[in-house]
């Protein structure tokens, strides 16, 4: 139930002209809007009824399948807005948790900035995700998942649609025959019995289309880079080069994703190389081709046939010569729609969204590592502990040095391959940059924000004895060429240096530069260094009492009696800068400093 609010705000500039923005923070939205100006306080004042949901806001831009809807909304508020255009998408998204779309929406730079941070999941209710700026989702920790698994079998029957109904006239024959016309030798087609078919990306459409083809006594062949040959084998299909395939096929059945590098990859050149009269179909993306060199080959008579489903622009001008051409069969981007694939994509979409805003990560995610749901919950609380040592760690840093190299090493019995780093990495660098920007770093991002202000972070392992049973033993962070705010944090190699493991579930610190500590990583910490020596433990306490402030734990590491020591504090309120000037000026004690985990 959603709870409304009034706010005034008071903005500048103080001229109408300018421009202002409202910035509300999720998830609260603001509906009603208005702006006044108020002449005595020279400035405008704002008025904004603003509502408070718990729920989040989910706006699915394209057609969905009722039961995907249905789980939505069994979490969300969904809010089905079809046929909007870039700049409705775009004034909507500030007032989103996530946003559906298929392939007709263009999730661009603009719908990420515009969403103020809000926008925390994309989903794509489909394969192709060549309509979403990846890089700007990821650089705003926005988190993308496609459904790639439920239209493959729909996509791969259309093609063989397109492939048959090409090859036979279909499409021609019947809208010759309903236009009042009987052309039985017009429309005389070919066999596909003994043809070669070149597969163009042995992907999961691609590998359906071949066996589909096999069936129909076509011989296969398959081009695709990184599709592993033992599986191409498996279907009895020949894996060839790029020249190999264009050149020796009859037909040409194309499956690749659009990236940089398929972008126009059948163009003059490529059609020069094929065999006259050979036959494509298309159902991967229509900016695979360059257009306008198809055009060409068909009328060259290099290309008998075209099918194609999908085109550079979708829908493609009404004047398009491609579509017109009589050689050519078009249909509008139907390959995954079929009643069954679009409930298919529709319940794998709506899980990936639902469970990404719970916080979990996403199987089917595209800009971020996938990690199965067995390694999440085993790295858990190290993923806890990894995010306060990077915390701690940059808290230590003098003003004024600028962290650029961190060593992270994680001591654990299990071998590299046993161990996925990449989510406590990623914290890590949460806890590192966090304290020190407005920055928010998730999975998503985190290599990308540490790239972007240039910290490196290289990581190392120390392989145990002993049972793997534990993934990890301790984790330390280091950090090289800086000053520290208190010095005893600095290892002997002159590194500031934390150390943490986990004990019954929880994040404990275990070691500060190189002094062995035991404190449970919660609230907040006061670490100080003195001469070890009766009564400190006491005087700490009664200032700390005095002050107000409640202390949660205390644990003492020393080099030996009577040297030094590092008493760790434990508070649960900061205390106040007088409460640390009186521990700084107890006699015995050398440095203090306050740190929030
Ligand atoms: N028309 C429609 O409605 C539909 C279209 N599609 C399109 O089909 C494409 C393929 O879908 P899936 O098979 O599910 O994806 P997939 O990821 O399983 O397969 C794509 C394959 O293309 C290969 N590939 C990448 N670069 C290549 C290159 N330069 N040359 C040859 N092969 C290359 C990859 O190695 C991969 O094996 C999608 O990216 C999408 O654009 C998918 C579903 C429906
Ligand atoms: O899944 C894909 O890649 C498709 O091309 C399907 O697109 P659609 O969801 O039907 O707009």
């Amino acid at each position: 139930m959603a709870t409304a609010y009034s706010w005034n705000f008071m903005v500048t500039p103080t001229k109408p002209s300018l421009s202002w923005k409202l910035s509300i923070p999720s998830p609260f939205t603001a509906v009603n809007v208005t702006r006044r100006q108020n002449r005595t306080a020279r400035r405008f004042v704002v008025f904004a009824t603003v509502f408070h949901d718990p729920k989040p806001t989910v706006l699915v831009a394209e057609r969905l399948g009722e039961a995907g809807l249905a789980l939505l909304k069994s979490f969300a508020n969904v809010d089905c807005s079809y046929n909007l255009n870039h700049e409705e998408l775009c004034t909507k998204i500030s007032l989103c948790d996530a946003l559906i779309v298929r392939s007709g929406t263009k999730v661009t730079r603009e719908v990420f900035e515009r969403s103020g941070g809000r926008l925390k999941v994309v989903g794509r209710a489909g394969v192709g995700i060549d309509n979403v700026d990846l890089s700007a989702a990821t650089e705003h920790g926005c988190l993308v998942v496609n459904a790639p698994t439920a239209n493959t079998i729909a996509a791969a029957e259309h093609g063989i649609a397109l492939l048959t109904a090409m090859a036979r006239n279909i499409a021609q024959a019947d809208a010759s025959i309903k236009s009042g016309k009987w052309q039985r030798s017009k429309y005389v087609g070919v066999s596909l019995v003994g043809k070669t078919l070149a597969v163009m990306g042995f992907g999961k459409v691609g590998s359906e289309v071949a066996r589909r083809a096999k069936g129909l006594g076509m011989h296969v062949i398959a081009h695709d880079p990184y599709a592993p040959a033992d599986r191409a084998r498996a279907i009895g299909v020949e894996l060839v080069t790029f020249e190999e395939a264009i050149s020796t096929a009859d037909f040409i059945s194309l499956h690749m994703p659009l990236t940089p590098a398929t972008s126009k990859m059948f163009n003059d050149e490529s059609f020069s190389q094929m065999k006259k009269g050979v036959r494509i179909v298309n159902v991967a993306r229509g900016g695979v081709i360059d257009e306008e060199a198809l055009v060409r080959a068909l009328d060259s008579g290099t290309v008998a046939q075209a099918a194609l489903d999908v085109f550079t622009e979708e829908p493609p001008p009404k004047d398009s010569k491609l579509v017109l051409h009589e050689n050519v069969t078009v249909t509008p981007h139907l390959g995954a729609s079929t009643t069954e694939a679009q409930e298919g994509v529709a319940i794998e979409v709506a899980e990936a969204i639902v469970g990404a805003l719970k916080g979990q990560l996403a199987a089917t995610a595209v800009n971020a590592p996938m990690l199965s749901a067995e390694i999440l919950s085993e790295l858990a609380p190290f993923v806890t502990l990894s995010e306060k040592l990077g915390r701690l760690a940059v808290q230590l840093v003098a003003g004024g040095s600028g962290v650029q190299s961190v060593k992270v090493t994680y001591a654990s019995a299990r071998g590299p391959d046993d161990l996925d780093t990449r989510l406590l990495r990623a914290m890590i660098t949460k806890g590192l940059i966090e304290p020190i920007s407005s920055v928010f770093i998730n999975l998503v991002n985190a290599d990308f924000c540490a790239k972007q202000r240039g910290l490196r972070i290289t990581e190392e392992r120390i392989l145990l004895d002993g049972s793997p049973e534990n993934p990890i033993e301790f984790i330390q962070v280091q950090i090289a060429n800086v000053e520290s705010r208190f010095s005893t944090a600095m290892s002997d190699s002159g590194e500031i240096k934390v150390e943490g493991r986990v004990k019954d579930g929880n994040a404990h610190l275990t070691k500060v530069g190189s002094f062995a500590v035991d404190v449970s990583m919660e609230g907040s910490l006061i670490l100080c260094r003195q001469v070890d020596q009766p009564g400190m433990v006491g005087s700490v306490g009664s200032i700390l009492g005095e002050e107000n402030v409640n202390v949660n734990f205390m644990s003492v590491g020393r080099i030996a009696p009577r040297k030094q020591a590092v008493m760790t504090i434990g508070v649960d309120e900061e205390p106040s800068k007088e409460a640390l000037k009186r521990i700084r000026d107890l006699p015995a004690v050398e440095e203090i400093v306050f740190l929030k985990l």
